[in-house]
């Protein structure tokens, strides 16, 4: 049975290694998938990971048709066993149900990565869609890790190392950003709230305030 699969977790956890290596394994037994992404970090019509490794995908901009790309592929006489669907917070709701169309009426498996929240912790419209059509969802093993140690469970956005709280929904960026530029970074529920990213942790833990007081 054919499945759509969910594969979300925080940014810089691993989603487009792992979707990379779901690739190289079916590939490696004569499979041939189809790749899309959008708006990757490393350019248009490119599945990158910072592992370094990268692959090329069929850009998928708002307009674009997922079903009829797929069934223009087969009826030309192409090679569709599967589908990844990378940075798949940026597609719209339409578009999560074509992937959805793909599964049940090509029958074939398509595997989904992506953020489910925004750097306010809303989810973007294409992740609530998946979180509501998925046949299955799986949350990434290998865990990014908040400042403190803890699990890294949402996304924060930084605007010359200042944690924000509004803004376009839709920036593309990176973690561990220059000062001056827009950038991420992970933290735990606790620390996102307080908006404490690591560079306030430590401005705090050097402040007069919280320093001991020399005794006479
Ligand atoms: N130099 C490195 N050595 C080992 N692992 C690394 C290195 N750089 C990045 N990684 C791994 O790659 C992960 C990010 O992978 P990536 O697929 O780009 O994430 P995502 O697509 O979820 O944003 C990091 O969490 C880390 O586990
Ligand atoms: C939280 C958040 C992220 N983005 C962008 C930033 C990156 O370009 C991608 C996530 O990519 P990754 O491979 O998972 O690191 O999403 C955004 O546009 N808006 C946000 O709120």
């Amino acid at each position: 049975m054919s499945e759509l699969v969910y594969f979300c977790g925080t940014m810089d956890c691993g989603k487009s290694t792992l979707a990379l290596q779901i690739e190289h394994n079916r590939s490696a037994r004569g499979l041939q998938g189809l790749i899309f992404t959008r708006n990757d970090r490393a350019g248009a019509g490119v599945l990158s990971s910072r592992l370094g490794l990268s692959t090329k995908a069929v850009e998928a901009p708002d307009d674009f048709d997922f079903y009829g790309y797929v069934v223009g592929q087969l009826s030309g006489g192409g090679r569709a066993d599967y589908v990844i669907a990378d940075e798949a917070q940026f597609f719209a709701p339409d578009q999560v149900d074509q992937l959805a169309r793909i599964v049940d009426d090509l029958e074939l498996d398509v595997f989904a990565f992506g953020i489910a929240t925004d750097f306010r912790t809303r989810l973007f419209p294409g992740s609530q869609r998946l979180v509501e059509l998925a046949d299955r969802i799986e949350v990434l093993q290998v865990e990014a890790l908040c400042w403190c140690g803890a699990r890294a469970t949402h996304n924060a956005r930084t605007v010359d190392g200042r944690m924000v709280v509004e803004g376009a929904q839709v920036v593309v960026g990176d973690v561990n950003q220059a000062r001056g530029e827009v950038g991420y970074e992970v933290l735990c529920r606790r620390h996102h709230i307080r908006r404490m990213t690591a560079a306030a942790a430590r401005a705090a833990a050097l402040s007069p305030d919280v320093l001991p007081v020399e005794q006479s």
